[in-house]
């Protein structure tokens, strides 16, 4: 199953924010969404998610999309006087066919800070909760907002393995928005650069590399600089 996107429009305030942004997201691939601050990579996960309603164009996926998202949030305010336990046990009791996701909950170390009140919990332990409500659902389309963010090192290698495995094993469409890239390109099957509320770009990373060929910087932050003259952040090699 593909999810298709066909010019996308979503103003905010009388400015496109996403000017007829299409792409297409084969099923059972890793997506990175790259593009400068305020590009409109979250709002197109919201919009794809059904979060925030978009202007016009068309999305398209075999079943009603909506049904089929999860979207980890770059921040993760919800719940605030529930602990982390709780949370998750309200996420459980929503989720029909739960697959064992033991794993992640261990590289998370969620157990460590379950009996946490979420409005008491450290950026690090909602991001990691956040991404975990995010798999829990088990859907097909799942899309995170800087899901390495916060973690600290050991996490975000071991959460960079995790998405590797897990993407190999199931069909599922997942599409990553990363200001940290280092150490992540093996796990990406194409990038998709949004400039300019448009897809400005997209492939794999050697199609890339080898259309922004840079002296100073390789791999996905060589062909970053090359599309925005910006610097990618973050590295964990
Ligand atoms: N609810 C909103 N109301 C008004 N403007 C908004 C709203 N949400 C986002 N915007 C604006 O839309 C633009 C795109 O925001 P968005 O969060 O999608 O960018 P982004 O590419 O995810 O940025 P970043 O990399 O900084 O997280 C920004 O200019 C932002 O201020």
């Amino acid at each position: 199953m593909t999810l298709s996107l066909q010019n996308i429009v979503k103003t905010y305030d009388g400015k496109a924010v996403l000017n007829h942004f299409s792409a297409i997201f084969p099923e059972g691939g890793c997506y990175l969404l790259l593009g400068e601050n305020g590009a409109g990579k979250s709002t197109l996960l919201k919009c794809i998610a059904g979060d925030v309603m978009y202007d016009s164009g068309v999305m398209s996926y075999d079943r009603q999309l909506v049904d089929c998202v999860a979207l980890q949030y770059q921040t993760f305010d919800s719940y605030s006087h529930l602990k982390i336990s709780e949370v998750i046990r309200l996420f459980q009791a929503l989720t029909a066919n739960q697959k064992n996701l033991t794993a992640l909950y261990d590289l998370l170390e969620l157990a460590a800070y379950q009996h946490i009140l979420v409005k008491n919990a450290s950026g690090g332990q909602r991001k990691a909760l956040s991404i975990y409500l995010a798999f829990l659902l088990n859907k097909p389309i799942i899309l995170l907002d800087e899901p390495f963010a916060d973690l600290d090192l050991t996490k975000k290698k071991q959460l960079g393995a995790f998405l590797q495995r897990e993407i190999q094993q199931t069909k599922q469409i997942v599409i990553i928005i990363s200001h940290e890239v280092a150490g992540f390109e093996s796990l990406f099957d194409a990038i998709y650069i949004l400039k300019d509320g448009q897809l400005a770009d997209y492939g794999t990373l050697a199609e890339l590399e080898e259309k922004y060929q840079n002296p100073v910087f390789k791999g996905i932050e060589g062909i970053y600089f090359g599309m925005t003259g910006q610097v990618l952040g973050g590295r964990i090699a």
